[in-house]
């Protein structure tokens, strides 16, 4: 947490480059394909793709208080609080160098989204959803075989929850702003 706080006292609200930053957000269901898209993404357009699920699993190798609450929340399928994950996406952007970012599996919630605005407050060029049904995402996570802790049934069950409760709402704000664009990747029904 200490190394997280301390991005944020030295955050002056822009990047030293002094460059116009481009972000842009990518979101979708639990094993929609965000993370095997922004791959295919970053080879041919030069974004540095930053993980937000990525980061947190990072955070929970450090072996600190921080880390097994993180460890605990992503068990149980639950949000890490905001400002956690918004300064660990500062310090990677800040550390990156890049001025394009692909950020993947974020905003989870309003509240995220707030945060990002209120701390970062680099409004993204727009937000990809990743639409997928509910049965092929279920279906890719199931064979996806990374030895996640989160991907057991139970775990998947309160995901799927979440992104219907809490990430739903940011897909309306964003697609209400025009800046919604939406990649179907399978043929079935879509995730709403
Ligand atoms: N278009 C596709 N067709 C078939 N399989 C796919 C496709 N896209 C991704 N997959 C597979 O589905 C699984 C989930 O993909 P990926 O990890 O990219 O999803 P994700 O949205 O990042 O998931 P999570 O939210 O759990 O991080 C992986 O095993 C991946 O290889
Ligand atoms: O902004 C975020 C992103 C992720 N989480 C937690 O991490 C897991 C896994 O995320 P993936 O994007 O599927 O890798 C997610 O279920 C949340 O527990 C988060 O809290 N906030
Ligand atoms: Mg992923």
């Amino acid at each position: 947490m200490a190394e997280v706080v301390e991005v944020h006292k030295d955050w002056s609200g822009s990047f030293p480059s002094g460059k116009k930053i481009t972000v842009v957000f990518v979101i979708g269901g639990p094993g929609s394909g965000k993370g095997t898209q922004c791959a295919k993404i970053v080879s041919h357009f030069g974004f540095t793709h930053l993980s937000a699920g990525d980061l947190l699993r990072e955070e929970v190798k450090s072996d600190t208080e921080q880390g097994t609450m993180i460890k605990n929340l992503m068990h149980e399928g639950k949000l890490v609080p905001s400002e956690i994950i918004v300064r660990l996406l500062l310090k990677a952007m800040l550390a990156s160098g890049n001025d394009k970012f692909l950020i993947d599996g974020f905003p989870r919630n309003e509240e995220n989204r707030e945060a990002y605005e209120k701390i970062i407050k680099i409004e993204p060029e727009f937000v990809l959803l990743i639409d997928c049904s509910r049965e092929e995402m279920e279906r890719r996570i199931l064979h996806r075989n990374q030895g996640r802790d989160d991907d057991n049934m139970e775990t998947i069950r309160r995901r799927f929850e979440v992104f219907q409760q809490s990430t739903l709402p940011v897909i309306q704000h964003y697609e209400k702003m025009g800046k919604l664009r939406r990649l179907w990747v399978d043929f079935q029904l879509r995730c709403f």
